[in-house]
Formats: structure tokens, C-alpha cells, sequence
């Protein structure tokens, strides 16, 4: 019989007695495991081989199981380091055993909350004391996954996962035996027939291609896995919220990144020698070290507001104003410049009420990067312009807005902006810890910054973290895991933005 090689090492290398599982063949016959499942396919075909399914399980350690493979579980290392304490004769202060275990960080809270329930000790009013527990199935099965030997332990598997220490995957594990037929056709001789897996310029022009043996397509052959291109989780919501916003009527701004004061704080009321100035930690920057243009006529109303307020019995900050902190230039902390552009009839000429404006971008804050805060982010602005607006239309806007993502249980918490009274903060839970976060800050633009604009009706206005919405869609517990250096390239390639 005439095989091609691949087929042909492949039923060379079957038992009729013995299954052999499709990696076994690869690893002896140095092929992928693709190219021997296609042979084995087409083998089966021929009825040369018989191929036996299974489902099977993968387990693998993640990143943290890989560690306390190594290092030890935390609740062990604490456990040891109470041992050498005699904490096993008297309790010591936790502190103690702590320091003396080297645990960091998230590692103490892991530690301490295993540490009772697997038996190791008991914490009581700050001190532990240890038992002489020395088995430990988590460990072990550790250290027999890290290994590559398997574990059959349910129940251990399933608190390992539960712990973030394993990911497992259901795969099918492919095993052959040869036929008789198979049998017959390795006992009367196989002969080898190159085959050819592509048409080749080559092999049309020589002509060749009359001769060879063409490989099979086998659309069932396992293939190596594709990873395709996608938006990235942040760019879906951002568009999402873009489409919302369009829907319910606003019209998208757009600015610079890097402004003067005078549009980023001045315009908003902002007293030039209030920590309030800096309470968003803006980057400052050295070039350009000023801006160009200033519009006159409102500079010298928004001078006049900070020095003397608006208004028959205005009052201003009785604390210097000048234009040159004015003119300085910053990365901009909020969008709210933006706003004060398009209000001003800088950005777009003068503008009629009713009106509606957004835009969807980025900010920059001198911040100390956590969970829920990075230097740089995108900002939801948003405002309205129009007669008799009140704080129920400013809630009535966002409960419509947030509806579209699901999030119905929004909480407002009154709050200072400089800028806007009434002001309200925005909070909203996470789905997976229930934690409320904040998400928003919002209020009514103020006489003195409304004045100096030439705004003569209300105007309500917000600025909302887009990152915290894709927390609360996607249930990401840290801002990293979304975006930054630190990313999880697993949840990127997985996390869905529904609505
Ligand atoms: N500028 C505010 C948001 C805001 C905009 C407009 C009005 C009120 C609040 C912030 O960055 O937090």
C-alpha cells in the first residue's frame, strides 16, 4: 500500500494492542500534533485506525500558583514562622509572626484567612497560636500540578481554582489502535508517497504538479490556536457611550490636551492661590511656557469675577489674580475646559439654548497609581444648556444615560466644585465585590462662571470616569487589568462590553 510519509510513520507508530494518544505519536514522530491528527483522520478514513475520543481536563498553575509553588502557600509560611515563635506552646502578637514570616502586601490577608480554616492555628484578640499541622493537600497538589503529574482530588482542585491558583480547561484527548485492516496493510508493506501540502509557483511552472500527491484538507484536524485582532474592551465602551450620548441628542466637543490655566481653571472659578487649584495635581509644563491667545474681553470678565464676584451683591476672592498664572500651560486634569470653550462661543461661535455637548477624552492627574486610579484617563464630559434646569433633570439625564449599561442603582452624594452649586458625586456598586464606587462628579455651573461666558440660562454639567463604567460592565476589579503596562492580556482577549 502507498501512504503518505506522514500517514505512513503514523501507522507505524500505532499498537494494535496498545492505545497511543495523538501527543505520544508527535513527541516520538517529531510532527506537530496538527499534522498527526490530520494522518490519524485520514487513517481512520482507510480504516487503517481506530480513534477513541475523551474529554479530559487540563490543570495549570497561574501566575500566583506558580509562586507559591515555589515560595509555599502564604498560610504555611505563616504557619512556620508562628513554629519558630513556640507559638505552638503560647500565642504570639500577629504582628510578630508577620514580621518574622517576611509575608507581603496581599500575601498577609491571604495568609490569615487560610490559616484557621485549614487547621493551622487559631487567631484570637491579635495573637496566634499554631498547631503541629503538617500535611497539606493544597501544597501538595501544587506541587504535583507545577510537576506536570496529575491531580484527582476534586475538591482540593475546585479550592485551588476557587484561590486563583489553577486554570483549568476541558480539551479532548485523541487516543489510537490499529485496525486489522491496519494490521494487514503494516504486514504486506507500506510504501512511502511524498504528498505535497501547497501549490507551489514552482510546481506549476516545472509542471510538476502533474506528478505529486496532493495532502488531504481535514477540516476536523485540531489547529493551532488563533488569537485575532479586536477593539480594545476601553474603545468599545468609549464608543458605546459616544452612540448613547448621540442618541439622547448630544453633539460630540473636541480640544486640546494641553491648555492654558486660564481655560482649565480660571473660566471655572477656580481662585488662583486656593489648594483647590491643585487639588487635582495637574502636570504643569515648561514648554510652552505660555499660551498665545487669551480671548481679552473674557479675560477681563473672568479677572473681574475672581477679584469682585458677579452680581449685584457678588463677592470675589479678595486674593490676587494674574493674568500670567492665567497663561500658564498644563495637560489638562478635566475636560471641563472643553466645555468652558464651547460655552464661551470660543470653540463653535455663539450658542442658542437648548443645547447638548459631550465628548469622550482623555485626562491627565498626577495621581498614585491603585486600583481605581491612573495617571491618565478618559473623562465622560457632558453638559446641558438650557432655561429652568434642576437638579432632577441633572439625576433624570444620568439614571437614562447609565439604564443603557445596566447600572440602575446609581447614589448621589452632595459635594464641593468650585465651579458648580448644588454639586453632586456619583457612585454606583461593583458587580462582583459590591463595593460603591465613585464614578462621577457633576452640578449646575455657578452665576460667576456662567456670567463672564455671556451664558444668560442654566446650564447642568458632569464629568464621568469611562474606566469606572468598564469596571461596572465588565466586573474587572483593577483599573490595571483595562489598560497600562500591567494589562491581562486573558481578560482583554475575553472581556465583552454588553448592553
Ligand atoms: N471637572 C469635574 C467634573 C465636572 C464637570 C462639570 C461639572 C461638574 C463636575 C471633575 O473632573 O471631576
Amino acid at each position: 500500500m502507498r501512504l503518505p510519509s506522514t500517514q505512513a510513520a503514523v501507522l507505524e507508530a500505532a499498537s494494535a494492542t496498545e492505545e497511543r494518544t495523538i501527543a505520544q505519536l508527535a513527541e516520538e514522530l517529531g510532527e506537530k500534533p496538527e499534522t498527526v491528527t490530520g494522518a490519524v483522520f485520514a487513517l481512520e478514513e482507510e480504516g487503517l485506525l481506530e480513534v477513541s475520543e475523551e474529554a479530559i481536563e487540563g490543570v495549570s498553575l497561574t501566575e500566583e500558583g506558580e509562586q507559591y509553588a515555589e515560595m509555599g502557600l502564604p498560610e504555611r509560611r505563616l504557619h512556620e514562622a508562628a513554629l519558630e515563635l513556640d507559638a505552638d506552646e503560647e500565642p504570639v502578637p500577629m504582628g510578630e509572626v508577620i514580621g518574622r514570616s517576611g509575608l507581603e502586601g496581599g500575601e498577609v490577608d491571604i495568609a490569615l484567612s487560610n490559616y484557621a480554616r485549614k487547621g493551622y492555628g487559631e487567631i484570637d484578640s491579635g495573637e496566634l497560636s499554631a498547631t503541629d499541622r503538617e500535611e497539606d493537600e493544597e501544597a501538595d497538589a501544587l506541587a504535583l500540578i507545577d510537576a506536570g503529574e496529575p491531580v484527582t482530588d476534586e475538591l482540593v482542585l475546585s479550592t485551588l481554582d476557587r484561590r486563583d491558583l489553577v486554570s483549568r480547561r476541558e480539551s479532548t484527548v485523541r487516543s489510537v489502535t490499529l485496525t486489522d485492516a491496519g494490521v494487514t496493510a503494516l504486514m504486506e508493506g507500506i510504501e512511502e508517497s511524498e504528498t505535497v501540502g501547497q501549490l507551489t509557483p514552482e510546481l506549476l511552472t516545472t509542471g510538476e504538479w502533474e506528478e505529486v500527491e496532493f495532502a488531504e484538507y481535514n477540516v476536523e484536524a485540531d489547529a493551532a490556536e488563533v488569537v485575532g485582532g479586536k477593539k480594545h474592551v476601553l474603545r468599545q465602551t468609549a464608543d458605546r457611550v459616544k452612540d448613547v450620548l448621540v442618541g439622547m441628542g448630544f453633539e460630540e466637543m473636541d480640544g486640546p490636551h494641553v491648555d492654558s490655566e486660564f481655560w482649565i481653571n480660571d473660566a471655572l472659578f477656580m481662585p488662583q492661590d486656593h489648594p483647590a487649584r491643585t487639588h487635582w495635581d495637574q502636570f504643569a509644563l515648561e514648554r510652552p511656557d505660555e499660551a498665545d491667545e487669551l480671548p481679552e474681553e473674557l479675560l477681563e470678565r473672568v479677572r473681574s469675577a475672581h477679584l469682585e464676584g458677579v452680581g449685584a451683591d457678588g463677592d470675589g476672592y479678595h486674593s490676587p489674580w494674574t493674568e500670567e498664572v492665567a497663561r500658564g500651560m498644563d495637560l489638562r486634569g478635566h475636560t471641563t475646559s472643553l466645555s468652558m470653550r464651547y460655552l464661551s462661543g470660543e470653540a463653535v461661535g455663539e450658542l442658542e439654548p437648548p443645547q447638548r455637548y459631550f465628548s469622550v477624552e482623555k485626562v491627565y492627574r498626577n495621581d498614585t497609581l491603585d486600583p481605581t486610579h491612573l495617571l491618565e484617563f478618559f473623562q465622560i464630559e457632558g453638559w446641558v444648556m438650557a432655561d429652568d434646569l434642576s437638579v432632577r433633570d441633572l439625576k433624570g439625564t444620568f439614571t437614562e444615560f447609565y439604564e443603557r449599561f445596566g447600572i440602575t442603582d446609581l447614589q448621589f452624594k452632595p459635594h464641593y466644585n468650585p465651579y458648580t452649586e448644588p454639586s453632586f458625586e456619583l457612585f454606583g456598586h461593583h458587580p462582583e465585590t459590591g463595593e460603591l464606587i465613585e464614578i462621577g462628579n457633576s452640578g449646575m455651573f455657578r452665576p460667576e462662571v456662567l456670567e463672564p461666558l455671556g451664558v444668560e440660562c442654566d446650564v447642568m454639567a458632569w464629568g464621568l470616569a469611562l474606566e469606572r463604567l468598564a469596571m461596572l460592565i465588565t466586573g474587572a476589579e483593577d483599573i490595571r487589568d483595562l489598560h497600562g503596562t500591567l494589562a491581562d492580556i486573558e481578560f482583554l482577549r475575553n472581556a465583552e462590553v454588553t448592553y
